[in-house]
């Protein structure tokens, strides 16, 4: 049995301009996804997870049939698991073989929030399983072949951005296929605010390839959103917080711009702003789930709790480390 684990994100600036060769900077935070391997005698695929949302299921997967417990709705089931079993073919590429796992996955990430649930979860399946049968992948190689499963599984629309980050841990920057840790990031108070929905991460990337390719403006917003990430990742070498929250809420708004905020985190984002974070804006897909906010003092996370439509209110560190293994 080994057990791996690997950490969630938020986006400082950059997400969905980075799915068209733009820069981003996600950062890692200390909410994890850990993921048990277990070989099996056979060459089947079992997956068991105790998900926030998911409520706790299990899956038996293998020869294309899938089984799952009763009351379980057979398309989250099959949303579910589509990351795992992507992970395994990987795992089953390297391993040259069809080798059997019983997987089960616990995380603290809320899922399709904007926090990249789906990386964690790929990039430390393909970890727990590979080292389970005796293979050990480099941080940067589990990297890309979790970039491939999010490829394969989002209809090619994805970026090495989420998968980077959780492979490696602190803040990354990612343009294209070019990926390199950010040393020495400056230490940033981030405050996420989560509305306890969800976004279809497919769905919202295709909404912003169709205005890209309607609207030249459309276009120049998303050229606009790389000059923020390029302007930003000098505030973040200086250490000047004030200027990055100031990018922040200009990310937000081209983001908005782009049709991938909601009423809820618009909310959560001027909620913030009225508490006097530095900054505020929506992080990953959109659509619903989390915000990120720069804030040192307590006054962001309060109002945020108070505030209609916002489930949760958390502080987040960043996490330095990326996967890493928990138990062999
Ligand atoms: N604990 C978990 N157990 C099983 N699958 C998970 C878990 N957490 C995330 N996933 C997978 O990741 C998907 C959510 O990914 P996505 O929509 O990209 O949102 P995000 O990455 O922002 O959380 C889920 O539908 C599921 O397939
Ligand atoms: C919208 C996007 O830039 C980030 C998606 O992040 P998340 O899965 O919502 O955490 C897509 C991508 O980079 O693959
Ligand atoms: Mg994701």
């Amino acid at each position: 049995m080994t057990v791996s684990s690997a950490p969630g994100k938020v986006y400082l600036f950059g997400e969905h301009a980075v799915v068209y060769g733009e820069p981003a900077v996600p950062c890692a935070i200390e909410r994890r996804a850990t993921v048990t391997a277990k070989a099996r005698d056979d060459d089947r695929l079992r997956v068991q997870t105790q998900d926030l949302t998911l409520d706790g299921f299990s899956v038996e997967y293998g020869d294309g049939v899938l089984n799952a417990d009763v009351d379980v709705p057979r398309p989250l089931v099959e949303a579910a698991v589509g990351y795992v079993d992507g992970a395994i073919d990987q795992v089953r590429d390297v391993a040259d073989e069809n080798v059997g796992f019983t997987i089960t996955i616990e995380s603290d990430i809320p899922l399709g929030a904007g926090l990249g649930s789906s990386a964690a979860v790929v990039v430390a399946a393909i970890d727990a399983a590979t080292r389970e049968i005796g293979i050990e992948l480099s941080p940067t190689e589990i990297a890309d072949r979790a970039y491939r499963v999010e490829y394969d599984v989002q209809d090619g629309q994805a970026s090495r951005a989420d998968t980077f980050c959780s492979a490696m841990g602190g803040a990354v920057r990612v343009e294209g296929d070019d990926c390199r840790p950010i040393e020495n990031a400056s230490r940033l108070p981030f405050v996420i605010g989560y509305d306890g929905g969800t976004g279809d991460t497919g769905a919202l990337v295709s909404g912003v390839r169709s205005l890209r390719e309607e609207y030249d403006f459309a276009a120049d917003t998303v050229r606009t959103v790389g000059d923020i990430v390029r302007v930003g990742e000098r505030a973040l070498a200086e250490g000047d917080i004030h200027k990055i929250g100031q990018l922040m809420d200009f990310n937000h708004g081209l983001l908005s711009a782009l049709g991938v905020s909601s009423r809820s985190l618009d909310a959560m984002v001027w909620a913030a702003r009225d508490a006097d974070a530095l900054g505020a804006k929506l992080t990953g897909a959109g659509g619903g789930g989390c915000i990120v906010a720069l804030d040192e003092s307590p006054s962001t996370a309060t109002a945020l709790s108070y505030t209609p439509g916002c489930e949760e209110a958390f502080r987040a560190e960043l996490d330095r480390d990326g996967v890493r293994v928990e138990a062999e």
